[in-house]
């Protein structure tokens, strides 16, 4: 058995991998300094110039060593995003100094497994303190779980790459007294989930959430013979999977959410889109300062009034005042008919004069303007490196 001749070498793999690591830790405790002395000194995080010459540095490098460019910037992408990342966390916690608790009690939809599970796991991998999970069953209760202040923070999907807005969340956002501070987009990636040995031609009934459906319409168009059935969250479904252990039952959901079931995956890649990411938004009692040194998005609500061109009117105020809207969403007005409040995602920061100046303009243009947040945003938009072109040629 000790005669596999893999081993030698796969044990010299594992030996690197590890300082691989060592090396990563290292860095990321070099850029923890960085972030240290851009506080202090007030220099912005994101440095373009600095992230291009590194890279092409790195291509170089790596040619040398036979390092296909691509996958050379690929890493680094992954670990600069995630250098930045850290780094606006860092800058963040310094500007809100009230938030540091030992504990963050955070509400999601569902419970282990669930896609917005997972999105709070990686939100608070980056924020000091332990992480008390509350899975709720619906966004109504998220909501009443952080107002009722049996949680500190909300967890909530807000958009998805297949399927776009989720109404029920904007909906809820009409209401709230709460505040966005903070989002995230992480990588939403279906699979069928089977609880014994099976096949796809055997599966009588899956269980999904509706956005899941929504999201892999095309996939669910192709098969006949299939009764679909709400589940409140994904990992509801995948529970119910796990109890009736049968090989006529799929659960539609994430390979990692599965593992914690039990299920293992028959099909993968089912969402319409081959890039399927959901944006979600963390929303808590109070609003946070967002320092001016990291990229920051600020979302309001507001009504217009009935009158011809109110909303192009509501949107020159931006144009005017220079800002840049990411999002436009409009919901019915509960209660009054063929109304309707629009949500509005801007690049910007509440402390910056343009900004303020631009939302005094719209509370004066408009017949209700509310800002909902305003937070650090964690789109972050890879460098792009124009001279991979020409080393690869
Ligand atoms: C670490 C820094 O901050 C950011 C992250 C970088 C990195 O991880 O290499 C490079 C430039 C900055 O956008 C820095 O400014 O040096």
């Amino acid at each position: 058995m000790s005669d596999n001749p893999l081993l030698p070498i796969r044990e010299k793999i594992t030996a690197l991998d590890k300082n691989l690591l060592e090396m990563l830790a290292e860095r990321q405790s070099l850029t923890n300094q960085v972030a240290a002395t851009k506080i202090a000194e007030g220099i912005d995080v994101r440095d373009p110039k600095r992230e291009e010459q590194l890279l092409i540095s790195l291509i170089k490098t790596g040619q040398k060593f036979g390092l296909d460019p691509h996958y050379v910037t690929k890493l680094f992408h992954v670990i600069i995003e995630d250098s930045v990342l850290n780094q606006q966390a860092l800058l963040s916690a310094k500007a809100n100094p009230d938030l540091a608790t030992p504990l963050n009690r955070v509400a999601f939809l569902g419970s282990k497994g669930s896609y917005s599970y997972l999105a709070t796991q990686k939100y608070f991998s980056r924020r000091s303190g332990e992480l008390l999970e509350i899975g709720c069953d619906s966004f109504a209760e998220i909501i009443e779980t952080v107002e009722s202040n049996q949680a500190d923070y909300a967890v909530l999907p807000i958009e998805n790459t297949s399927s776009g807005s989720i109404n029920e969340v904007y909906d809820q956002l009409q209401h709230t007294r709460l505040s966005i501070v903070g989002e995230l987009t992480h990588p939403v990636q279906h699979c069928l989930l089977v609880a014994t040995d099976t096949k796809l031609e055997d599966i009588r009934t899956l269980y999904a959430h509706p956005q899941v459906f929504a999201q892999c319409s095309h996939f669910l168009g192709k098969l006949s013979d299939i009764e679909v059935i709400p589940a409140d969250s994904t990992s509801a479904a995948m529970l119910k999977v796990n109890e009736l252990n049968r090989p006529d039952v799929a659960a539609m959901g994430s390979e990692a959410g599965g593992k914690l079931y039990g299920l293992s995956v028959i099909e993968s890649n089912l969402a319409n889109q081959k890039e399927n990411h959901s944006r979600f938004i963390v929303v808590a009692q109070n609003a946070v300062t967002v320092p001016l040194q990291i990229p920051a998005k600020t979302t309001l609500v507001m009504a217009t009034t009935q009158a011809p061109g109110a909303l192009v009117d509501a949107l020159m105020v931006l144009k005017e005042n220079g800002v840049n809207m990411t999002k436009l969403e409009s919901r019915p007005i509960n209660g009054n008919p063929w109304e309707e409040m629009f949500y509005l995602d801007i690049e910007g920061n509440l402390q910056d004069g343009k900004m303020q100046q631009a939302i005094e303009q719209l509370k004066a243009t408009t017949r209700f303007c509310k800002v909902l947040g305003c937070y650090p945003s964690e789109d972050i938009k890879h460098t792009a490196v124009s001279a991979v072109a020409a080393l690869t040629d």
